[in-house]
């Protein structure tokens, strides 16, 4: 008797790896499948991650698999081995990544029989009609639609001959007589019969033919043309962006660029032409661009789909968390069977599956939204790093403002650094003056309105209107105003489930908190003394659009940020507004600060930025200067000279400074030496537990317990890695739930990783609701 065949199967359950199951005989599991198995009381959706022999467990207790995905090809050994680095690296279970990573819309066995019985039908009509003897052009291309059909269904060959008694027979008579050859060669010759293909779009089993035909048409059309022809269809390449270009396309096998480009450099082109040269090179070859903002998805789209046309609406697609179930289910499908060639993403994408992935492009590098702050905390350029050395092909990591981690990688040689220095056409797109606007001075001479924006700044506004240019204001912080107070007692609006104020909205008259989904209506008196004279604090983007209203009533005043943008499309349509030159004064948080390219804004002005100089987080000032480099990036990108009006109270602070002089590479430096001396990222490597609990003491109880935990552990003896005393976080409760951290440091990332593996396995207990391990944090 042969032993059963045990599947090892990974589900999304709490820091587990996997779990086996028994294959009934005859049913051919393989690594990669979906599969749908009894878990305690419940059915639960699996991936296959290995098939083997042997199970640690007595074989009757293991239960059996109930359903395999059959309805799409299995996903990839180097996608399992992502999500199982993943898994290693962040210190989670392997299904706790590789589930949440497949679109829940295809985490669903009823889909699974649908899309299957529907694949069968199609194979079965066209093994019936190829069968029929007789009439021999009917039979010819019935056969070719059958091979086709057969290469793309996903179906084992026994499964096929149940369907109909010749279709494994004539597959085999077809493969000896070279016909799967000749499919693909029809597929990739000049002759490609228009209404084959036109009949199986038609039909969901052929799609991925009929797209394989026309990417395949499409990849020849761009090898075809002379590389100068195909490629130089739009602006001619400056020097410096040939050279990146010609860098990325030459690279062959891994290799990791950082392209390290001032804002309005042409970033964007050299990615487009390095996919182009990547698409062009394979006719299965798919590249993956990610961006930080679900915001930044429509412009990139519009340049890829105009710059691609050829491969059609499904050759690029779109993954990110505003799609809708069914769009992203098929979009992430479309990369999974490499019918879509370009992936345009957000961070979740570098978690998706492909075919061939073979380029892999992180706009904006530097950008604190690759970091996923919840569940599996990963850094999705990180992983894209990995993702492409295992792959062994090229990575592109692109920024006007790399991040320091990035940047030590190249100046250690790491990364392959590929300059932009200059704007493309430099002489009348130059960069912008940056100038800094001293607030006390203002104030005391009189010149700063109620609501902190000076006559400097105003006077230049207006400059802009009467000319017809654009003036943008970058305010980090939405709502009306950071906190309502009454003078007469103290009171401030406070929320009671946050260590947090409640923010004052205007327009629908509440107060709100932005950690919690606590709202509540405008006080008319203070709640604490009956006082009616209460006042906002500080100034949002809303107070900034109503002042704008009294000062400048001829503007178009425009403001973006995530309360203007709530339903779904209407970024798109705000900043189709702004380009199309309806908008005066653009009034925006984070979201306009960086990777849109306005023609139009000649001025920026950033409002209160000093907050973040004084920060207790180290990386503050990295952030800062990034920030405000990007949103200066902004004006004077086109044939205008731009200029960058920053409000501050200290306006000779070093980071205005470098600001001033566009010196990226200074301010770097200056930062990577203060790093280094005093032992902190990217010089040394970190890992926090988080814990939250109900209490403050319950954290610090179960962070307490787990420190000692650790100081018990072997690898903890040899101190290479430092433990910290467990703390309070900064903002210590969110939600009526508390929360404390723990911090590990180490400069050795292998000591660090042994730790904290040996550690996990020891944490656990009760009195906390959460607890998490983050490594590499952003924020401590
Ligand atoms: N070789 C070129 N010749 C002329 N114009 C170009 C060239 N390359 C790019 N451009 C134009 O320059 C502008 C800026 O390019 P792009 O938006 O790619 O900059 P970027 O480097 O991504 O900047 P940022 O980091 O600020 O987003 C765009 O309008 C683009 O069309
Ligand atoms: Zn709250």
């Amino acid at each position: 008797m042969t032993k059963p065949a045990i599947a090892r199967v990974a589900l999304d359950h709490l820091h587990a790896g996997t779990f086996d199951y028994l294959v009934a005989p005859g049913v051919h599991a393989r690594p990669g499948q979906l599969v749908s198995v009894p878990f305690g009381r419940r059915q639960c959706i699996g991936i296959v991650c290995d098939v083997g022999e042997d199970s640690a467990l007595p074989l009757e207790r293991l239960k059996p698999l109930t359903t395999l995905c059959e309805a799409w090809p299995p996903l990839r050994p180097e996608w399992l081995a992502l999500v199982g680095f993943a898994a290693g690296y962040y210190q989670r279970g392997i299904g706790e990544v590789a589930l949440p990573a497949v679109p829940a819309g295809l985490r669903d066995p009823k889909r699974w029989a649908r899309q299957q019985r529907s694949q069968r039908r199609y194979v079965a009509t066209a093994a019936g009609r190829a069968a029929l003897p007789g009439a021999l052009p009917a039979r010819a291309s019935a056969q070719r639609r059958l091979a086709e059909a057969l290469l793309a269904a996903p179906l084992a060959a026994d499964a096929l001959s149940s369907l109909h008694p010749r279709a494994a027979a004539l597959l085999d008579d077809w493969q000896a007589a070279g016909w799967v050859g000749m499919v693909t060669e029809a597929a990739s010759s000049d002759a490609v019969d228009q209404r084959l293909v036109a009949n199986l779009v038609s039909e969901p089993v052929a799609e991925p033919v009929a797209d394989a035909v026309t990417s395949a048409s499409v990849a020849r059309a761009l090898a075809s043309e002379a590389p100068a022809a195909s490629i130089d269809r739009l602006p001619t390449l400056t020097d410096e962006q040939r050279a990146a270009v010609d860098a990325i396309a030459g690279a062959s096998g891994f290799d990791a660029f950082l392209l390290h480009g001032i804002t309005g450099s042409g970033k964007t082109e050299v990615y487009l032409r390095a996919v182009a040269h990547c698409l062009a090179q394979d006719a299965d070859a798919q590249a993956l661009l990610l961006v930080p903002e679900i915001n930044l998805t429509p412009q990139f789209m519009g340049r890829l789909r105009a710059r691609f046309a050829a491969l059609g609406e499904h050759g690029v697609v779109a993954l990110h968390s505003g799609l809708s179930e069914g769009e992203r289910a098929a979009n992430w499908l479309a990369a999974h069977q490499g019918r879509a060639r370009i992936v345009i993403g957000t961070r979740l994408a570098a978690l998706a599956s492909f075919r061939k992935l073979s380029l892999l492009i992180v706009d904006e590098e530097h950008e604190a939204a690759y970091k996923q702050q919840e569940g599996l905390r990963y850094s999705a350029r990180d992983l894209c790093v990995w993702r492409a050395k295992h792959l062994g092909v090229p990575v592109v990591l692109g920024s006007a403002t790399p991040s320091l981690e990035s940047w030590c990688h190249a100046e250690q040689g790491r990364y392959r650094r590929l300059v932009l220095s200059r704007r493309p056409a430099a002489d009348t797109a130059a960069l912008p003056t940056v100038r800094t606007v001293d607030l006390d001075a203002h104030k005391r001479q009189g010149r700063l309105s109620g609501d902190g924006l000076s006559s400097t700044l105003l006077d230049a506004m207006r400059e802009r209107l009467a000319r017809g240019e654009q003036s943008l204001l970058f305010l980090n912080r939405r709502g009306y105003a950071p906190v309502l107070s009454c003078d007469a007692c103290g009171w401030v609006s406070e929320c009671t489930h946050c260590s947090a104020y409640l923010v004052l909205h205007r327009g629908d008259g509440m107060l709100r908190c932005h950690h919690c989904s606590w709202q509540e209506a405008i006080p008319h008196a203070c709640p604490s003394c009956g006082n009616i004279d209460l006042r906002p604090l500080g100034r949002g983007t809303q107070r900034i659009e109503a002042a704008l209203a009294e000062v400048m009533p001829d503007a178009r005043v425009l403001r973006i940020d995530a309360d203007s943008t709530r339903r779904r499309g209407s970024a798109e349509a705000l900043f189709a507004d702004v380009h199309a030159g309806r908008v005066d004064v653009l009034i925006g948080t984070n979201m306009v600060a960086k990777g849109h390219d306005f023609q139009r804004v000649t001025l920026v002005g950033v409002l209160n930025a000093d907050s973040a100089l004084f920060s207790h987080d180290f990386r503050a000032s990295e952030r800062l200067f990034g920030q405000l480099m990007q949103v200066a990036g902004r004006a004077g990108r086109a044939d205008l000279p731009g200029e960058v009006l920053i409000q501050t109270r200290y306006p000779h602070h070093p980071l205005y400074a470098a600001l001033a002089r566009h010196d990226y590479a200074g301010y770097a430096r200056m930062l990577t030496n203060e790093r280094r001396d005093a032992h902190l990222p990217p010089f040394i490597h970190q890992a926090l537990l988080k814990a939250e609990a109900r209490t403050l003491e319950g954290a610090l109880a179960f962070l307490e317990d787990a420190a000692a935990r650790f100081d018990t552990l072997d690898v903890a003896a040899d101190g290479r890695v430092v433990r910290y005393a467990p703390v309070p976080l900064a903002m210590v409760k969110i939600n009526d739930t508390y929360r404390a951290q723990l911090l590990l440091e180490s400069a050795s990332r292998q000591a660090l990783h042994l730790a904290l593996s040996a550690w996990r396995d020891t944490l656990g207990g009760h009195g906390v609701l959460r607890w998490a391990i983050e490594v590499d944090p952003l924020e401590i």
